[in-house]
């Protein structure tokens, strides 16, 4: 379980998490969402042990975020830091030789399923042909917690959703936990166990998704432009 109690961390001025707590679950799909600004990569970062938060505490499996809980932990950043001047598959050798969990016979199975070839260079590549490199870099990986910001960010939307139905129906893991923020609710929002809606760092709206669309009696995406309003207010 990964469980973020009282977390802030603040930028100068900005509070980018402002006394955030959660528990995600194990082998749940959860979506962090919001609007920009509102500190969804700060939070992954501060989960992957990339940041170090002002107050509060994050425990991975009981583990702080960084060297202690490495192995456990994949995180996919929403900008390009793959090995831009390797092809394709010397990233995926790469990959192979410094993580013990790297499974080869997923990562050629992701590489036909995305149309990739090994000779291709990651930096001539296309911003939604890198986006589907990362995919596969990071999915390839057995890690038990997947920390995936905007991973669906310049893939065509004829692609989107069936790009996050593969990463959620073929290609995780028994029990595999996955993160993951975006913008695109609507191609993911069936996907989703749990939702997590954070609003200028603070954690406004979480919980199952199915039971919140109960609740409200209206669809995930209006109880979010409604709880977004509000919290505007
Ligand atoms: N390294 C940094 N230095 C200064 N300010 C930062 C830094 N990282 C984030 N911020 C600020 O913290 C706030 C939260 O940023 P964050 O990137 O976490 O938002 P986000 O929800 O991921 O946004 P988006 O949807 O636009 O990607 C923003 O106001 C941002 O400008």
């Amino acid at each position: 379980m990964i469980q973020v109690e009282r977390a802030v961390k603040t930028f100068g001025r900005k509070k980018a998490l402002d006394d955030i707590s959660l528990n995600i679950e194990e082998g749940r799909i959860i979506g962090l969402l919001g609007t920009n600004g509102a500190g969804k990569s700060t939070l992954l970062k501060a989960i992957a042990g990339l940041h170090r938060l002002d107050r509060g505490e994050i425990r991975i499996d009981g583990k702080s975020p960084g060297l202690a809980a490495r192995g456990m932990l994949t995180y996919l950043p929403d900008i390009d830091v793959w090995y831009p001047w390797m092809k394709l598959g010397d990233a995926m050798r790469y990959m192979r030789d410094i993580h013990w969990d790297w499974d080869d016979d997923k990562a050629l199975h992701l590489l036909d399923y995305f149309g990739l070839k090994e000779h291709m260079g990651i930096r001539e590549a296309s911003r939604g042909i890198r986006a589907k490199m990362k995919l596969l870099l990071a999915l390839s990986l057995q890690a038990k917690y997947l920390l995936l910001d905007e991973p669906l960010s310049g893939i065509d939307p004829f692609a989107r959703a069936q790009i996050a139905h593969a990463i959620v129906d073929d290609f995780l893991y028994e029990g595999q936990t996955i993160l993951i923020s975006t913008h695109e609710i609507a191609e993911i929002e069936l996907l989703l166990d749990d939702i997590v809606f954070i609003h200028e760092g603070k954690l406004v709206l979480e919980g199952h998704v199915e039971t919140l669309k109960q609740i409200h009696k209206m669809s995930l995406m209006d109880i979010l432009k409604e709880v977004n309003q509000h919290a505007r207010v």
